[in-house]
């Protein structure tokens, strides 16, 4: 891989990108990175980010940067080529494509936006496509980043949307792995910070918005957020909305914006409330036949002439429960229809998807279910308790959660609404990645916004481990405990560390052998 400044500059100044540049020279960059710690003989070194310290240029220019790209002009780069750009975040968008030999070309892509369900509709369209297409499908997603069927190119992600140079890194391995397609997750924040500009995708799907992600280092208000999930329509050349999401009309006209409308799909699940566009019909419609604690069946049935082209309409059973896995695997059936699977490849995948930390199941002999998901906002722990209340007939619903430090304050009013709404049996308020603030202070927050008439006891367990065999030890058979909010992580974010922690999953398991052998 290399990259040739001639081009470079030509790109930076078609995307009117160029301020200007000092102490040129011809050069050609055989690596390209915005670490100063990851640079090597040869590459261009990007200065990002409010982080940003010009240190870190000398370090680069020390270790053999060949050129920088910056904002401004820095006295620490004398000596280097400079190429001064008006946004850095899209200048290395651009530039990383084109060091990587744009392997987006070599790829169908599907890209998944939400404010729940991204990572779930993942998996699902992972499965199909893995089956459809005998392994050559990638993975970005919030768990895993998986480049190619060998143990060493999959593993473990450390964020939803990778920064644009390790976009198009991962991206080329994959193709050079042989790999056809890749399934993504995109998040609100790759669109605020630039890391997908100028990457287009073969289907772009939009799931649902709800208020989250707003606060310091996220994105100032609603509408922003909003603005920054639209940008994947804007981006895809076909369209799949959940008709059901809140904002449809404009979701939808903003993808109209961009995209013809035979090429924008709109799926609801049977009976939904909802209000369509003026000039669109509904594509799909999907109907529950069957739902239990550990798998759902619906019918999916293709409405309109060129849903029906795609010969999706069967009945589908997923082995992720909860009514709102059943419009992601929709989503995800569609997507994967587009990108050449048939119903068959849908349902020899769908009904063995299990994905750590959601909709985990630990069963016991005499503590009843455990279940370990990721709800952290209103919309999702809404969801996932209005399920669940439904399974569990007589039995009791415990839920334990917390709620994370400086950033999602939407959250903690959300979550009280939405456990008055649900009124479990019992909470446990305990900690959830308090960063720098008091998780006590945070728990105190949650239960402010709790109708203490609604809900039956509250207690305050600040130590995750201990409010976690609480619940477990009050469980019975019949009963169900929900383990929200941390899904598998294995660390809990204090004071700006990533402190280890066991993970939810390892901490039930291990306390219920210890106690039912
Ligand atoms: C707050 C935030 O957005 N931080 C992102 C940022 O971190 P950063 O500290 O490097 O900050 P920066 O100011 O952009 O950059 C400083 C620069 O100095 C460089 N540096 C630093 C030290 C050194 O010795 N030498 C050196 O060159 C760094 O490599 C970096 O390029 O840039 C990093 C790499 O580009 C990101 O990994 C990191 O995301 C952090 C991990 C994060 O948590 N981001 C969240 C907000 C996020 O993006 N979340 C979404 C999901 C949200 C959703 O579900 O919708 C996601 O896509 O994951
Ligand atoms: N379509 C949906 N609507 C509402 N809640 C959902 C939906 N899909 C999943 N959930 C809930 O949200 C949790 C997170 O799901 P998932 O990881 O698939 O979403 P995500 O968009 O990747 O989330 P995040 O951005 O927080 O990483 C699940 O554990 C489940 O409780």
């Amino acid at each position: 891989m290399e990259l040739h400044v001639a081009p470079a500059l030509a790109l930076l100044r078609e995307h009117n990108l160029l301020d200007h540049v000092s102490d040129l020279t011809d050069f050609t960059a055989t690596d390209v990175s915005y670490d100063s710690r990851k640079v090597k003989q040869g590459t261009l070194f990007f200065c990002k980010g409010n982080n940003f310290l010009p240190k870190y240029l000398t370090m680069a220019k020390e270790k053999g940067a060949i050129a920088y790209v910056a904002e401004q002009e820095y006295p620490e780069g004398k000596g280097l080529p400079a190429i001064i750009v008006n946004d850095e975040q899209k200048a290395m968008a651009l530039l990383g494509a084109a060091f990587y030999g744009y392997p987006q070309n070599d790829l169908f892509i599907i890209a998944i936006t939400g404010t729940k369900g991204k990572t779930t509709t993942a998996y699902f369209a992972d499965h199909i496509l893995g089956h459809s297409t005998n392994k050559h499908v990638a993975l970005f997603s919030t768990l895993d980043r998986v480049l190619g069927n060998a143990s060493q190119d999959r593993f473990k992600s450390d964020i939803t949307t990778p920064e644009s140079l390790d976009l198009y890194h991962d991206m080329r391995k994959a193709v050079d792995n042989g790999m056809t397609h890749l399934v993504m997750e995109v998040s609100s924040q790759a669109y605020k910070k630039n890391r997908v500009y100028g990457l287009k995708y073969n289907v772009g799907i939009f799931l649902n918005i709800t208020p989250d992600h707003i606060g310091r280092n996220e994105h100032p208000t609603f509408a922003d957020y909003l603005h920054c999930k639209e940008q994947l329509m804007v981006n895809s050349d076909t369209c799949i909305i959940n008709a059901e999401t809140h904002h449809l009309d404009d979701v939808y006209y903003t993808a109209k914006a961009t995209t013809q409308p035979e090429n924008i799909y709109l799926f609801a699940r049977h009976g939904a409330q909802i209000s369509l566009p003026d000039d669109q019909q509904l594509d799909f419609e999907y109907r529950n036949d069957f739902e239990d604690l550990h798998e759902s069946e619906f019918q999916l049935t293709a409405l309109s002439d060129r849903a029906k082209k795609l010969n999706l309409d069967h009945r589908y059973t997923t082995s992720m429960p909860g009514d709102y896995n059943e419009g992601n695997a929709v989503a995800a059936i569609i997507a994967s229809g587009l990108a050449g699977a048939s119903a068959e490849d849908d349902c020899a995948t769908l009904d063995h998807v299990h994905i750590r930390g959601r909709m985990e199941m630990v069963p016991t002999k005499h503590h009843g279910l455990i279940y370990i998901d990721y709800a952290h906002n209103y919309a999702s722990t809404k969801r996932l308790l209005a399920f669940l209340k439904r399974q569990t007939h007589a039995g009791k619903v415990t839920v334990l959660l917390g709620s994370t430090g400086d950033k999602g304050i939407s959250r903690r009013p959300g979550l009280g609404k939405a456990l008055t709404e649900e009124h479990p049996d019992k909470v446990i308020l305990t900690t959830d990645d308090p960063g720098y603030e008091d998780p006590m202070k945070i728990a105190k927050e949650i239960d402010s916004h709790i109708d203490h008439d609604q809900v039956g006891e509250v207690q305050f367990i600040m130590d995750r481990e201990t409010a976690i065999k609480s619940a477990i030890d009050n469980n019975k058979n019949g009963d169900i405990v929900v383990l929200a909010g941390k899904g598998e992580d294995p660390y809990q974010k204090i004071d700006g560390v990533d402190t280890p922690y066991a993970s939810d999953s390892k901490i039930a398991r291990e306390y219920v052998k210890e106690i039912e052998q």
